[in-house]
């Protein structure tokens, strides 16, 4: 659990992040969001000590920030930034291997763990494992990076636009693998990002922040219903407020029961999000579509229940 209470830095005189409180429960991922230059990274950056705040306190599992060594508060803080970072000099298996070794783990538990966490990556070890950065591309660079950085499976990750400049394709897939790692083994993470669509599908919650200040921090249902300034308002983007609450519910949430049957020609599965449902309603022009797992009927959703999940004061 982190807690970080009335945190300040400013530079030469600019002030980058001013009096900042939030907590970030165990198994959480929060995301920051903001306008350019309004401190996402200077925040990140003091709670692995990086930067030293000018103010303020930050407690990771209930000790002082300032009490342990940098060097060890950064072996159990992951850290992924953008543009990877990885050293070009070594190849992928010793850039994973970087902060178990410094921990002194043993060669053979280094080298499962390299192995376990190039799989969950979907990097075949025997073909990735020796290769240099260089040789890889960039989105499996980032993969790497994102390995490294959880390598030695720390308390933490915090991640400064980790799966930015990356095609949408690969993107996706890369955020898809997060959260089913993250359902797998439990994460707690602070997410610098830019991009809304990742911050909704990724975080528990989202801090809105302006010019050093968190202006609301919500979960993404919460700050889609109820943002409470014009700033948060522009930044979440209420036109498609409804679509965007519609990808954080899944069809499971509201499938009704329905006969035994072979999958029909149009199906959702219980894991795709009311909005791809929605979408598929309306290419289809229907009412309802069948819920198939594993090839066969396991229930009805109907638009109308939908419809009622995304409107204004639905619960
Ligand atoms: N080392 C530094 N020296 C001087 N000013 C700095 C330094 N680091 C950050 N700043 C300033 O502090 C403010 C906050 O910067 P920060 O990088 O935290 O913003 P950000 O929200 O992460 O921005 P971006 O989204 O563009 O990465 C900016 O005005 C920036 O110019």
């Amino acid at each position: 659990m982190i807690r970080v209470s009335g945190l300040r830095k400013s530079f030469e005189g600019v002030t980058a992040v001013e009096g900042l409180d939030f907590e970030v429960a165990h198994g959480e991922v929060l995301a920051l969001v903001g306008t350019s230059g309004c401190g996402k990274s200077t925040t990140l950056r003091m709670l692995n000590r990086l930067i030293e705040p000018d103010a303020g306190r930050i407690e990771i599992d209930g000790r002082d920030a300032r009490d342990v060594s940098p060097d060890a508060l950064r072996r159990g803080i992951g850290y992924v930034i953008q543009g990877v970072g990885l050293f070009p000099h070594w190849t992928v298996a010793q850039n994973i291997g970087t902060v178990p070794r410094l921990l002194r783990w043993d060669k053979a538990r280094v080298r499962a763990r390299i192995e376990e966490l190039l799989e969950l990556f979907g990097l075949d070890p025997a073909d990735y494992a020796d290769k240099y950065p260089a040789e890889l591309s960039g989105g499996q660079q980032q993969r790497v990076g994102v390995a490294r950085a959880m390598a030695a499976e720390p308390a933490m990750l915090l991640m400064d636009e980790p799966f930015g400049a990356l095609d949408p394709v690969t993107r996706g897939r890369l955020q898809d693998e997060f959260t089913a790692i993250r359902r797998r083994r439990g994460i707690t993470a602070i997410l610098v990002t830019h991009d809304m669509d990742e911050a909704f599908r990724l975080a528990d919650r989202i801090a809105v922040m302006d010019a050093g200040q968190i202006l609301q921090i919500d979960t993404p249902e919460r700050l889609l219903r109820g943002p409470r300034e014009g700033f948060v308002r522009q930044f979440v983007g209420l036109d498609d407020r409804a679509l965007r609450i519609l990808s954080l519910h899944r069809v499971r949430e509201l499938s009704r029961p329905a006969a035994d049957a072979p999958a029909p020609s149009q199906w959702v599965s219980p894991d795709d999000t009311l909005r791809e449902a929605a979408s598929r309603l309306i290419w289809e022009a229907g009412d309802s579509l069948a819920v198939v797992e594993e090839g066969r009927v396991t229930g009805e959703i109907r638009a109308e229940d939908i419809w009622r999940t995304g409107a204004r004061g639905a619960p």
